[in-house]
């Protein structure tokens, strides 16, 4: 099988306390407290592997965390530029009742050079798997001196160059950027918030997100599938719309979902032509996929998923309800 390759340039620790209740303003001693290297490529990497794919994760680390990403397990993906300096640290805190609430930090801005080893690291990395996909996951980082984010220009060139599609997963600045040329991006993976933000006006049902998704379709991508959180998920193309949704076993840690949801959907993307043969339609193959990644994601206690989805199963309609309103944490 050929490799996929994802670039992580705002690498990031993931810090994940767990408390009996947080209230806003008030003293909480966590329960428990765990590290892991992430970012979202070095998570979309590691549910790959668990998949049985051949991939690796390019991420920008901070010298200081190098030795922790160097022993943790998903060490054998990583392909680590190293910058000066700390690594951002990502924050979840956990309640009793399963709640997560997040807060990730900036990341500090990326020297011309370390820049320029990132695309080139990425694009050596594209030739030695012979890719079939490049996943551009997270935040970006500004190129430092110029308060303008990363380019990046070279590295799509050179994944269109060798014929390798094209993934994006990211928000705010970095997905506004993307999106101001988006020709050439085969997938996108935003959530509610993201894709609202992305169009401009709030996204209330399963509806309005179609109708958003068709929009930046028309822009020029080729499928979206949006992340609906406990909703499930819609897989969008110019002519199709397919719902997708499994049942968590529970909801441990809802941090990396959208992660392991994209790796599920290009695991399933892998079994299409299989599908195709048996005449099961790939989109909906994918978009179960997706659905079943995303729901065992939450029920790990870390951010990263171990091993595959065993015994989670998606429902999948290829009608979705466009009345059906999303809840009230997902809508945006
Ligand atoms: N509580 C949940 N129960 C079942 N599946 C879930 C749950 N939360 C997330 N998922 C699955 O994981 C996918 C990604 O989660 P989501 O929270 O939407 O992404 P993100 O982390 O990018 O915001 C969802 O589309 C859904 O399929
Ligand atoms: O680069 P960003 O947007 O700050 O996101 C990085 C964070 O996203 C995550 O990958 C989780 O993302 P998802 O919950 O969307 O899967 C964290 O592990 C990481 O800390």
């Amino acid at each position: 099988m050929s490799g996929i390759v994802t670039l992580t340039a705002a690498g990031a620790i993931d810090a994940t306390y767990r408390v009996g209740t947080l209230r806003r303003g008030a003293f909480a001693r966590a329960d428990s407290y765990t590290r892991e290297v992430s970012g979202k490529g070095v998570n979309v990497a590691a549910a790959l592997a668990a998949g049985g794919a051949d991939a690796s994760a390019v991420v920008v680390l901070g010298a200081d965390d190098v030795r922790l990403a160097r022993c943790g397990l998903t060490a054998p993906l990583l392909r680590i530029v190293e910058v000066p300096g700390a690594t951002r640290v990502n924050t979840s805190i956990i309640d009793a009742e399963g709640a997560t609430t997040k807060v990730n930090a900036p990341t500090p801005p990326l020297s011309a050079e370390a820049w320029e080893a990132t695309v080139s690291l990425t694009l050596d990395e594209l030739d030695r798997c012979a890719a079939s996909w490049l996943v551009l996951s997270g935040s970006l980082p500004e190129l430092a001196g110029t308060g303008a984010l990363v380019d990046l220009a070279a590295v799509r060139a050179g994944a269109a160059e060798r014929g390798v599609r094209l993934a994006v997963d990211t928000s705010g600045a970095a997905l506004a950027a993307l999106l101001a040329d988006p020709v050439g991006i085969d997938l996108l993976t935003p959530n509610a918030e993201e894709l609202a933000a992305a169009v401009g006006r709030p996204l209330a049902t399963f509806g309005e997100v179609i109708d958003a998704a068709r929009e930046i379709i028309g822009r020029g991508v080729e499928t979206v599938v949006a992340s609906l959180g406990g909703d499930g998920l819609l897989a969008v193309t110019a002519e199709r719309a397919v719902f997708a949704r499994a049942e968590a076993p529970y909801v441990a840690n809802t941090a990396g979902a959208g992660d392991a949801a994209l790796a599920g959907f290009l695991l399933g993307l892998t079994r299409a032509p299989a599908a195709n043969a048996s005449g099961a339609d790939p989109l909906a193959v994918a978009a179960a996929s997706a659905a079943e990644w995303g729901a065992h994601a939450v029920a790990h206690a870390s951010t990263l998923v171990a091993g595959p989805p065993l015994g989670i199963r998606a429902l999948v309609g290829t009608s979705p309800e466009l009345d059906r309103p999303l809840t009230p944490e997902d809508a945006a």
